[in-house]
């Protein structure tokens, strides 16, 4: 049985603006999208979703993400973590292996797919390490984990502290037609640092995490993409040098992707308030500076995507407080309203601009089929009311995670029904 979802805003690239149309989904497809104009399409027969006064885009992809499964079901699992995905709007996302055990085998990527099958609610596609355990000792079997549904390889948690082993990493990936995804961090310019050097760190005594920390690898790898002719994307771009260096990179025409975090757009290290630990994650917050260069590099092009980093962690792990506690902070359930009270209901970026950084972008950098809101495109949409306005309640989040440093921040611009190949998955 067909559907129709009625009267939605549909934003109209070619126009600059929003137009009413009515959209047909067939099956897991995008059958037709109408002018709305010449009135109610025949609905005898079909089921109809009424999305008047509301926004209807292609869903959103979040090519970056922690689902904790196998093995820290405590923190977050496949189930919870599409079920959180799917209320920020999310239809594809991408799980990160840095699990227990490391998803570095095809039997992991396998057991990601079934777990998926079974309890997921929106699209999984699953990243394998590039090192056995992430130890960054040994290659994984590439061919093996492509083969068995991985769609690119990264040791993300960590980055890959040797030159030799990144570069061996590039040449199979670019052999098999793969990406390599780099948490970029040379380890021995953090050691036991948890916030970035800057304000924050001085007037707490605490030691700093350097920008070169990142840039560093930005730049190694940079060199050995163009050396090996890999696609290589940069994970959580966070300083002003990583800009600067995948910038010249893309002058040159060196095959080089990049994704930046809502957090690293809107947070500098200067609006910690306390040593709480919910405004802890890695990369850290930095420089109102790099907050700048974070948005001019997604402006010009230079960062390609935004992704969440959805980093979940318990309560309890978290009040261990600024020095103890794990890095890392939920995004999926905030992600979307924060970039649209921030940028759009400013009328810093068009709401065009926003919806391609979170949907056609990713589905370019990835070769996804998902992502765009046309005829013969998969049916996963997301319907999100611009009016609204609420204030950001880790409570109520479908995530196990609760740790996000934007609680009781009044935003705009809420997902209010999300759609995966045709049906319905999650609704207020
Ligand atoms: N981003 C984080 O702060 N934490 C991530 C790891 C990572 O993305 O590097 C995690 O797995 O918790
Ligand atoms: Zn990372
Ligand atoms: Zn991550």
């Amino acid at each position: 049985m067909a559907t129709w979802i009625l009267n939605g805003n549909v934003w109209n690239e070619s126009e600059g603006k929003l137009s009413l149309k009515h959209i047909r989904l067939e099956g897991s497809m995008i059958e037709t999208v109408i002018d709305a104009g010449s009135g109610l399409p025949e609905l005898e027969g079909h089921e109809s979703i009424d999305a008047a006064g509301k926004l209807v885009s292609a869903g959103f992809i979040d090519m970056h993400v922690h689902l904790r499964e196998p093995g820290f079901e405590y923190k977050e699992d496949i189930a919870s973590g599409t079920q959180s995905a799917a209320k920020g709007g999310f239809t594809t996302i991408a799980c990160m292996p840095n699990t227990r055990p490391v998803i570095d085998t095809p039997e992991t990527i396998r057991y990601i797919l079934d777990k998926t099958a079974e309890v997921g609610i929106v699209k999984v596609l699953p990243y394998a390490a590039i090192t056995k355990n992430e130890l960054g000792r040994e290659l994984t079997d590439f061919a093996a984990l492509k083969e068995a549904g991985a769609i690119g390889f990264t040791d993300d948690g960590v980055g890959v502290q040797n030159a030799q082993m990144m570069k061996n990493a590039m040449a199979m990936a670019q052999s098999l037609g793969m990406p390599v995804i780099a948490h970029c961090e040379d380890d021995s310019l953090v050691e036991g640092a948890a916030v970035t050097e800057g304000k924050f760190a001085k007037e707490n005594g605490l030691k700093g995490i350097p920008n070169e920390s990142e840039a560093i690898h930005v730049g190694r790898d940079i060199l050995l993409a163009e050396a090996t002719g890999v696609h290589y994307h940069v994970c959580h771009v966070s300083t002003e040098q990583s800009v600067r260096l995948i910038r010249l990179a893309k002058q040159i025409g060196i095959k080089v992707t990049a994704e930046v975090c809502p957090h690293h757009l809107i947070l500098s290290d200067e609006d910690i308030p306390s040593m709480d630990a919910n405004w802890k994650m890695n990369p850290p917050l930095r420089t109102p500076r790099d907050v700048q260069a974070v948005i001019e590099g997604l402006e010009d092009g230079t960062l390609d995507i935004v992704v969440t980093d959805h980093a979940p962690h318990s309560a309890e792990e978290k009040a261990r407080g600024m020095q103890l506690a794990p890095f890392g902070i939920t995004g999926f359930e905030t992600a979307f309203p924060l970039l649209y009270t921030k940028f759009v209901a400013t009328g810093k970026w068009t709401l065009g601009f926003l919806l391609k950084r979170m949907t056609q972008d990713p589905a370019r950098v990835f070769g996804l089929a998902e992502g765009k809101l046309e005829a013969g495109a998969p049916a996963d949409l997301t319907i999100v009311d611009l009016e609204r306005e609420q204030e950001v309640d880790p409570s109520t989040f479908l995530s196990k995670g609760k740790n996000t440093p934007f609680t009781g921040w009044k935003l705009q611009g809420w997902p209010v029904t999300t759609i995966v190949n045709g049906k319905v998955v999650w609704s207020e």
